[in-house]
């Protein structure tokens, strides 16, 4: 099925609130849209008898060698796209049976330690909102290392959360905390800051989570950050060049360049057209990259742009919602057969294959 039939059959299922909190974005949703639409003003150019009837669309991240270069990125409270609530589990059951890899959220439904369980050997990564307070933070990242996740992925774009009309107007935000608390709750600094167990006073520990949820991090915090894990770490949110030469500078090991999928600021660039300028910037760093990836043909010409993999978002968390694991490994295997489909038939053999040459603009009006 094609991603509008995907959208539409998700609307319909899912409750009214939660497909607002899911499909919405800030503002008139402009950038959003935009971040869709700036795929349609590249074009691919087929090449012939180029050898491509095989295909190896693997890539090297971090010593782990995947089958795709396509990664789940992090959904919080995914649950609420499941039947059953366990969306964490769900992702991690798809990751397992099409081998990509997963960003399990800070704020996944189900606690981080029964994730990585269910990915077999497909590799996790454990992406963190970053709480104003440092022991909790180290607490969680320790956790993340403990339960077998393999890189560390900051999101900096999202200390606090953008202007969401549709949210807004649901009055979305104070229900969905609850459900945010799955990796605190859990948590030894955390419940050693509450008078009360959260068991005993939940509305005490969502107070207390609310309080310490915003952190707006510093390039002065990045030697912290960098000295609190062993793992790769990853900035997610970085859309400037100047920014990922600083990361790098500062001993990360990859950028994730992303707009959230307009979610938090309405009014800014397509991620897309900020990725060529942040590949270069990276310098040789991995950049995973998304926002607006909604085909094969998208990955494909994000791959060509210079990520080293890409992430699908929204359209997994319909999968889920239609399917559970099965919609999502639907979901996944449509993207990338069509991927493969393309670079078969417009002769790119492989990932390496495709550089910013693969590439023309499309006209303006065409
Ligand atoms: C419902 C929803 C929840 C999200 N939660 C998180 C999150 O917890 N952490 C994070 O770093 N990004 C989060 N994101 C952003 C995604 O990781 C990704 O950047 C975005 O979905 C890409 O845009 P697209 O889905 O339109 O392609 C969320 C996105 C959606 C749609
Ligand atoms: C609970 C939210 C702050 C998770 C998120 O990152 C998002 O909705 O985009």
């Amino acid at each position: 099925m094609t991603f509008a039939d995907l959208e539409a059959k998700a609307e319909a299922t899912l409750p009214p609130s939660i497909w607002s909190y899911v499909a919405g974005g800030a503002g008139d949703e402009h950038t959003q849209r935009a971040n869709v639409a700036a795929f349609r003003r590249w074009g691919l150019v087929p090449r012939m008898l180029a050898g491509a009837a095989r295909r190896d669309l693997s890539v090297e991240l971090y010593g782990m060698r995947l089958p795709t270069p396509v990664f789940l990125a992090p959904i919080g409270v995914v649950g609420l796209c499941a039947q059953d609530g366990h969306g964490d589990l769900a992702t991690a059951r798809a990751a397992a049976r099409t081998g990509v890899p997963m960003i399990a959220s800070t704020f996944s439904v189900d606690p981080l330690e029964g994730i990585v369980p269910e990915l077999g050997p497909t590799p996790g990564l454990f992406q963190l909102y970053t709480p104003a307070d440092r022991d909790l933070a180290e607490s969680l990242i320790h956790r993340a290392e403990a339960a077998g996740f393999r890189a560390l992925v900051v999101t900096l774009d999202t200390w606090v959360t953008g202007w969401r009309p549709r949210d807004l107007s649901t009055a979305n935000f104070p229900q969905l905390r609850g459900y945010c608390l799955a990796n605190y709750t859990t948590d030894p600094v955390f419940r050693s800051r509450l008078p009360r167990t959260p068991e005993d006073d939940p509305q005490a520990a969502t107070a207390h989570w609310a309080k310490i949820f915003g952190n707006s991090l510093a390039w002065d915090d990045l030697p912290w950050l960098r000295s609190a894990t062993r793992l790769p770490l990853l900035l997610k949110g970085i859309c400037h060049p100047d920014d990922a030469r600083r990361a790098k500078d500062a001993g990360v090991d990859g950028i994730y360049c992303s707009n959230h999928g307009g979610r938090q600021a309405n009014g800014g660039l397509p991620a897309l057209d900020v990725l060529p300028e942040v590949v270069e910037a990276a310098d040789g760093l991995p950049v995973l990259f998304d926002s607006g990836v909604r085909s094969g043909a998208d990955v494909v010409k994000a791959l060509a742009l210079g990520a080293t993999a890409v992430g699908v978002g929204r359209p997994y968390a319909y999968g889920l919602a239609l399917g559970g694991a099965d919609g999502i490994v639907h979901v996944l295997r449509t993207i990338l057969a069509e991927a493969d489909l393309i670079m078969a038939v417009d002769g790119y053999p492989s990932v390496a294959d495709l550089t910013p040459q693969t590439l023309r603009r499309v006209p303006a009006g065409s």
